[in-house]
């Protein structure tokens, strides 16, 4: 696992840079897109690049990591709706390239496993954009995940459902309380995840995924199992990190050359 600290900028930069160097070598990758805020900076990156440097994702396809159950389909908290309009409408995505899981099909199960189903066919996710919940949480996977888990229905906890409180008018009561979402094992079958976090709430959370004991009571940590993980982290984000000296002196070093 490689952690890199730098300011966020930088940060979405060096994501950016991974997902460009990707497309531009592979038109047709499979990325793994994420909601939240912590990507924000690295789609608004994607969208300049797209308009200002020609970065194409006319070929790509993309995948989201999870969806709430039961949003009305014009609700703009709807995860779909906010990948339309943080990313792909801002770039060229092919009609249907974009999908994610049906959080308003009739019958939720199947609904999962035939999402899995269009993740296999369309050859895996080449690199996934992740973010954290404060209580260790990738996607939806709150803790007590299992570490082999597929895409599937969760329970939200209160903790999430509080942080996430702030997209519903701070009303919690506004917040479902169940999402369908990849599960930690469909995320370990991407090529290559990248997690960006920032700010001191994530602290924690960055500190277990990075150092803490593999375990299902902190789900983000089952990256450490992952063979190319890259974990993104500002100032405040790595506050917590034990060995946040050899992070930065080990990407000090580093070759421009290679990349994340
Ligand atoms: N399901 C999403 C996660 O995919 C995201 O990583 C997390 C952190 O969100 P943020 O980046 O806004 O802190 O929030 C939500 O719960």
């Amino acid at each position: 696992m490689e952690v890199v600290i730098a300011p966020a900028e930088e940060l979405a930069r060096l994501a950016a840079d991974a997902i460009e160097k990707l497309v531009r070598s592979k038109p047709d990758a499979v990325l793994g897109l994420a909601t939240g805020s912590s990507p924000l900076k690295v789609y608004d990156e994607l969208a300049r690049r797209h308009t200002e440097d020609g970065l194409s994702f006319a070929a790509a396809r993309a995948f989201m990591l999870d969806e709430y159950v039961g949003l009305p389909a014009d609700h703009p908290e709807r995860y779909r709706n906010v990948i339309e309009k943080e990313i792909a409408s801002r770039v060229d995505f092919a009609p249907g390239a974009v999908q994610g899981p049906d959080g308003l099909a009739d019958d939720l199960p199947t609904a999962c496993a035939a999402y899995e189903q269009a993740i296999v066919e369309a050859g895996g996710v080449d690199l996934q954009i992740l973010g954290i919940g404060t209580d260790g949480h990738i996607a939806f996977n709150e803790p007590g995940s299992s570490l082999a888990s597929r895409t599937r229905i969760k329970t939200l906890t209160q903790q999430t459902r509080e942080d996430n409180a702030r997209f519903f008018e701070d009303d919690i009561d506004k917040v479902p309380h169940h999402c369908l979402t990849q599960g930690l094992a469909t995320i370990m079958s991407a090529r290559h995840l990248v997690l960006l976090a920032t700010g001191k709430g994530k602290a924690e959370a960055v500190h277990q995924l990075t150092e803490g004991a593999v375990s299902a009571l902190w789900p983000a940590t089952i990256m450490q199992m992952h063979p190319h993980a890259t974990v993104l982290v500002d100032d405040a984000a790595a506050s917590r990190l034990q060995l946040a000296g050899y992070y930065r002196q080990t990407f000090a070093s580093k070759p421009d050359w290679q990349g994340l």
